[in-house]
């Protein structure tokens, strides 16, 4: 039973549904039925590997992994950290088929979706990790329709306040015919200029809104871009031509318009863009673009997320890995044809190679196992606090003990304590070999059964007690326990 009192099974459903509903294949749509399936039921990865093949049970298991990691996260506040939240981020893509994160995704997003369920404090909690979390991933993976119901149900959750001001100011200033009549209206006169195109109108989203006009310090009037429409033609020309065409049927906002194409961004954006008062009295923003320069914009050097996420410099390692993950999820789970209308379902932009393998032409390629070389991620815990640490390909326990500075004797590769409960443990289990490879997403946990810090601080404590004479010992000092008593 959820806590909303609906039968478990229906949060399975209705994350299968979600996939579905993107254009996921029928092994995702499965596994998203059984992603809770290891973890909540008596359900075996053998059982499902063979009611359903390998191909879903890895997702299944993919999907376990990731859920766990999650959680971990959540309990140690880890999405309050930029560089650690950042670091999940790049570890969920490269750690697990870029499936079974999606899966993941399906499944926060029916969660969020059902937050009214829980208690305020685990609302917020959910909230905060989404917003951190996952909906920077759905925007890697390039599934903006998922990222913007996460964010808006975050900022609902998170600042129910401005998030009830906006949404009825939205609704005033909202249009949605307009942008439907606006695109008839344009559909006519580009056919009738016998100009080929694809056509796509969006309204920007409340959260959406709601950044820019904190980052940019804008009241919603001065917003001119939350009724826009994309335009993607063929050739340059073409994209003067749709200008013109434009030009002709509405009048434009004075100061709005930029051409890109002939002055492209740093990052080599290209796009005409222009804001015209469309259909009565509200503006619309036009960006017309060729495909080429679409295919740029979205996977590309000016990559729509990397735009979205600022200044921030990616490593190549992690461009690799993001590029990879859309790569998979775009063209294995056939999401581009119902999630992104501006490409639609024409071929000829399709990259010029087929999956996994790449001519040696292809712009978009990068290898499947970018990350045997690159930098590794993985989660340490200790003294019950959670990190996610960056080490070099081919680092191993060793390296970390040594960075968390516990390679004393006490430590080294050839001296573990002989008790199990006393060694670091890895993915739950006793290192026996301090030399062994760390991997992609690997949990490490350093907390022996005697914390030195604790120890230390104890031991001054008693020092300090004998030289005050006092018998009580502060309440600050750490509770005695057994090994600390043996110790002593
Ligand atoms: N993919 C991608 N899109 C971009 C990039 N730069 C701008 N855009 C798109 O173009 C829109 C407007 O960008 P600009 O014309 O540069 O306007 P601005 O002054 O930066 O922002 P506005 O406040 O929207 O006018 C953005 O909202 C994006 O949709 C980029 O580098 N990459
Ligand atoms: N005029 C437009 N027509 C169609 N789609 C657009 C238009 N402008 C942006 N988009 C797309 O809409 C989605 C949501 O973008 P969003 O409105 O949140 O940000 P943005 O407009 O790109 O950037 P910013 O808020 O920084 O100006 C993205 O996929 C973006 O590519």
């Amino acid at each position: 039973m959820r806590a909303s009192g609906d039968p478990y099974l229906e949060h399975c459903v209705e994350t299968a549904v979600l996939l579905a509903i993107i254009g996921a294949n029928s092994s995702v749509v499965a596994a998203g039925l059984l992603h809770d399936s290891l973890d909540d039921s008596f359900l075996s990865y053998d059982y499902i590997f063979k009611t359903f093949g390998a191909g879903v049970a890895d997702l299944v298991e993919g999907v376990s992994k990731l859920s766990q990691l999650s959680k971990l996260a959540r309990e140690n506040n880890t999405a309050s950290k930029t560089v650690e939240a950042d670091r999940l981020h790049t570890m969920f893509l490269a750690m697990a088929d870029a499936r079974a994160v999606l899966i993941k995704l399906a499944d926060r997003l029916h969660n969020m979706i059902t937050l009214d369920a829980l208690p305020l404090v685990k609302q917020q909690r959910f909230a905060k990790e989404t917003l951190q979390i996952f909906a920077p991933l759905a925007n890697r993976l390039g599934i903006s329709t998922w990222k913007e119901q996460l964010e808006n149900l975050c900022f609902k959750h998170l600042n129910p306040d401005q998030h009830r001001h906006l949404s009825a100011r939205l609704v005033e200033s909202f249009d949605e015919a307009m942008i439907a009549s606006a695109k008839e209206k344009l559909d006519k006169a580009l056919t009738d200029e016998a100009i080929s195109y694809h056509l796509h109108g969006r309204h920007k989203s409340l959260y959406s809104i709601h950044c820019k006009m904190s980052k940019k310090k804008l009241n919603m009037d001065q917003i001119h871009d939350i009724h826009g429409l994309r335009l993607i033609v063929e050739n340059k020309e073409d994209c003067y031509r749709a200008l013109r065409v434009i030009q002709r049927l509405w009048s434009e906002v004075p100061g709005q318009f930029k051409d890109y194409i002939t002055n492209p961004k740093f990052n080599g954006y290209r796009s005409l863009h222009t804001v015209v008062t469309g259909e009565g009295t509200v503006p619309l923003e036009v960006q017309i673009r060729t495909k080429e320069m679409h295919l740029q914009a979205e996977f590309g050097f000016a990559a729509h997320w990397r735009y979205k996420e600022g200044d921030c410099k990616h490593s190549s390692f992690v461009l690799q890995v993001v590029e990879w993950a859309r790569w998979v999820i775009t063209w294995q789970c056939e999401t581009m044809s119902k999630d992104r209308p501006s490409i639609g379902c024409d071929d000829s932009i399709k990259p010029p190679c087929t999956f996994p393998t790449h001519s040696d032409g292809c712009p978009y390629s990068y290898k499947p196992h970018c990350g045997q070389d690159g930098p590794i991620f993985i989660i340490m815990i200790e003294n019950d606090k959670m990190s996610v640490q960056e080490f070099p390909a081919d680092s191993t326990v060793m390296d970390l003990l040594e960075r968390a500075g516990r390679a004393s004797s006490r430590w080294s590769a050839y001296g573990f304590p002989v008790k199990e409960e006393l060694r670091p443990r890895l993915n739950h289990r006793p290192v026996h070999d301090a030399t062994c490879k760390l991997t992609m997403g690997d949990v490490v946990e350093l907390t022996p059964a005697i914390p030195d810090k604790s120890l230390s601080d104890y031991r001054e404590e008693i020092q300090r007690m004998y030289e005050h004479g006092s018998a009580t010992v502060s309440s600050t000092a750490p509770a005695v326990s057994g090994p600390i008593g043996r110790r002593s």
